[in-house]
């Protein structure tokens, strides 16, 4: 009966090193301005299997009651930012954040730190459960200096008044509301000109699924052998 385990652990740890490969896992960022589709785009590739990380959810979850940012965010701005059933209101942070640059400051400079930290967290249980690749969906990319980070940026595309018009109807602002948070992001002209991947999402969800589909099939996790080179694309 021992041996019978001694070879069961045995079988067990080459598979699991085969599985893992030589360790190096792709890390894929996935950026774009607010209300591109980059949401949309991870529920695709999810949905084929890949591994996300998602930079907005991970932030969400610090906001949480008890949770780093929930204390920061209502010891900064008070309690008229704690909604009755004592979540914080986002809605208005960000209304007083993206209409005052030195609040907007006062924010990257409390949150980031700690999401950065959360998300290095992810990245190595990741690594650890030996994922070939992890699409890491962070807005901020090239803002917070992720883009040093990652192997390959892909970045999701729209035209700016489709980026307003969709923001407008998602979240239900006001065209100077959204305006505002379109103006407190990186110009998409700088983000077309530092990513390695441009993907145009100015069509329908199936014509995205379809760009998406070109590209998931390089990845690692895909045909064994494929590589992990950088390649200049615009799809
Ligand atoms: C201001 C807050 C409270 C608004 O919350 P809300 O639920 O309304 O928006 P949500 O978090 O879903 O963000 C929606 C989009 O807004 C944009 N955005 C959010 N924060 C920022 C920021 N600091 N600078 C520029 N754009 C931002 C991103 O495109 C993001 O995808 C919240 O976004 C926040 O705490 N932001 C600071 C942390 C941060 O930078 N998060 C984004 C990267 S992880
Ligand atoms: N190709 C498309 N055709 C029509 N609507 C789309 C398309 N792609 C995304 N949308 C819609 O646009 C809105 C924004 O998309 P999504 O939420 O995926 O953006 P996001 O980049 O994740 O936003 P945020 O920056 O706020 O996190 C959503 O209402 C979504 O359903």
């Amino acid at each position: 009966m021992r041996f019978l385990e001694l070879i069961g652990t045995i079988i067990l740890k080459y598979a699991l090193i085969f599985r893992e490969g030589d360790g190096t896992m792709k890390r894929i960022g996935l950026t774009g301005g607010i209300a591109s589709g980059k949401s949309t785009a991870s529920a695709i590739l999810r949905g084929w299997g890949a591994c996300i990380i998602d930079a907005d959810a991970i932030a969400h979850g610090l906001m949480e009651p008890q949770a780093p940012l929930y204390e920061a965010y209502r010891a900064h701005f008070g309690e008229g930012v704690i909604l009755p059933d004592g979540q914080l209101n986002r809605r208005r942070i960000g209304q007083i954040a993206f209409a005052d640059p030195a609040e907007k400051r006062w924010l990257d400079e409390t949150a980031h730190p700690v999401i950065r930290r959360a998300i290095e967290q992810e990245l190595e249980r990741a690594e650890a459960a030996g994922e070939p690749a992890v699409i890491l969906d962070i807005p901020l990319l090239f803002e917070t200096g992720w883009q040093a980070h990652v192997d390959e940026s892909w970045l999701i595309d729209v035209p700016e008044p489709l980026q307003l018009a969709r923001l407008q109807s998602r979240n239900g602002y006001s065209r100077e509301e959204a305006t505002r948070r379109i103006a407190a992001q990186m110009p998409l002209s700088e983000k077309r000109r530092l990513a390695d991947v441009i993907i145009d999402n100015s069509g329908t969800e199936q014509e995205l699924m379809e760009r998406l589909h070109v590209l998931w099939q390089k990845q690692p996790h895909q045909a064994a052998g494929s590589n992990s080179r950088k390649e200049e694309t615009h799809i």
